[in-house]
């Protein structure tokens, strides 16, 4: 007997044009595809990154083209099968957060795109827990610090199990502890098959977690790789403004031509090259 094969979660977005305000485009004849493992986008302030999730999740319509949400137009998806299929966590956990308490808000969204009472709150018991935040469970957000809601935004995401997911600055606010808790809750992502894209400013977390780094500049796709080959060019990091990861950039230092994107590479390597004297 055949077994049913998944196909892969992707997103495919089609010869974009979109302008705020009917002049200034911030998009002419976009095209980029994603699937696969997770994705970082990059690029200095104003280069479109946070215009494109927008467009993706359908919060903004395209002025051209279109957006395919594995395989179907999302113009032509409810809202509801869109909030279902895919999970936008927005830059500012207070543009999204707005329950009494963190349970409701985790399990407002479950609820909302069809889940049972005993599912959602299952969903939403499972999402904190991941978030390392289920001690919070009976606050009311706004009573938590910023890098605590952004954990609560992050979680009522997660908690409608949507198969892409997508994170707008995701490190914004947090500490090493909660930069490990996203790290982990990505890597959980990708074991399940989910989708995800970040939009990021934190270099050191490029280069640690995703497989694939897209640099935006001024609307347009300037760069698209792995980490590693994205931030060996000298000439596109210039471009984009990106800061380099400290293990790149120690690395340079050290004279050393190959890029190491961890500072674990980097030692690894220096070990190496140290015992094989
Ligand atoms: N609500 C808006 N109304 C009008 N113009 C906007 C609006 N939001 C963004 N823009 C403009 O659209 C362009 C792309 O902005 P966008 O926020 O998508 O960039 P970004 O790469 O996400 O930047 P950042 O890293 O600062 O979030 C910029 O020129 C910006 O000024």
């Amino acid at each position: 007997m055949k077994r049913a094969v998944k196909a892969l979660n992707r997103i495919s977005v089609q010869q974009l044009a979109f302008s705020y305000n009917g002049r200034d485009m911030v998009f002419e004849n976009f095209s980029a595809e994603f699937s696969g493992g997770p994705t970082a986008i990059i690029g200095q302030n104003g280069a479109g990154k946070t215009t494109l999730v927008k467009l993706i999740k359908g919060l903004l319509k395209p002025d051209k083209g279109r957006i395919l949400i594995n395989g179907i137009p999302a113009g032509s998806m409810t809202v509801r099968d869109l909030a279902k299929t895919v999970g936008l966590v927005f830059q500012n956990p207070n543009d999204q957060i707005f329950k009494p308490s963190v349970l409701e808000e985790v399990t407002f969204g479950p609820k909302i795109i069809g889940f049972s009472g005993e599912k959602a709150e299952r969903s939403a018991k499972e999402a904190l827990e991941m978030l390392g935040i289920s001690h919070l469970k009976h606050e009311n957000p706004y009573d938590l610090n910023l890098s605590q809601r952004k954990l609560v935004s992050i979680a009522s995401i997660l908690s409608m199990d949507p198969d892409i997911l997508i994170f707008d600055e995701p490190t914004m606010g947090q500490d090493y502890e909660g930069r490990e808790i996203i790290k982990r809750t990505i890597r959980h992502l990708r074991e399940r098959g989910k989708l995800v894209l970040a939009i990021l400013h934190d270099m050191d977390f490029v280069a640690e977690n995703f497989d694939r780094a897209v640099v935006m500049h001024e609307g347009k796709i300037i760069a698209d790789g792995h980490p590693r080959e994205v931030f060996a060019r000298e000439e596109i990091v210039a471009q984009a403004g990106l800061e380099l990861p400290n293990a790149v950039k120690l690395g340079k230092r050290l004279g050393l031509k190959d890029i190491f994107l961890t500072k674990n590479e980097l030692i690894r390597y220096l070990k190496e090259r140290t015992s094989g004297r």
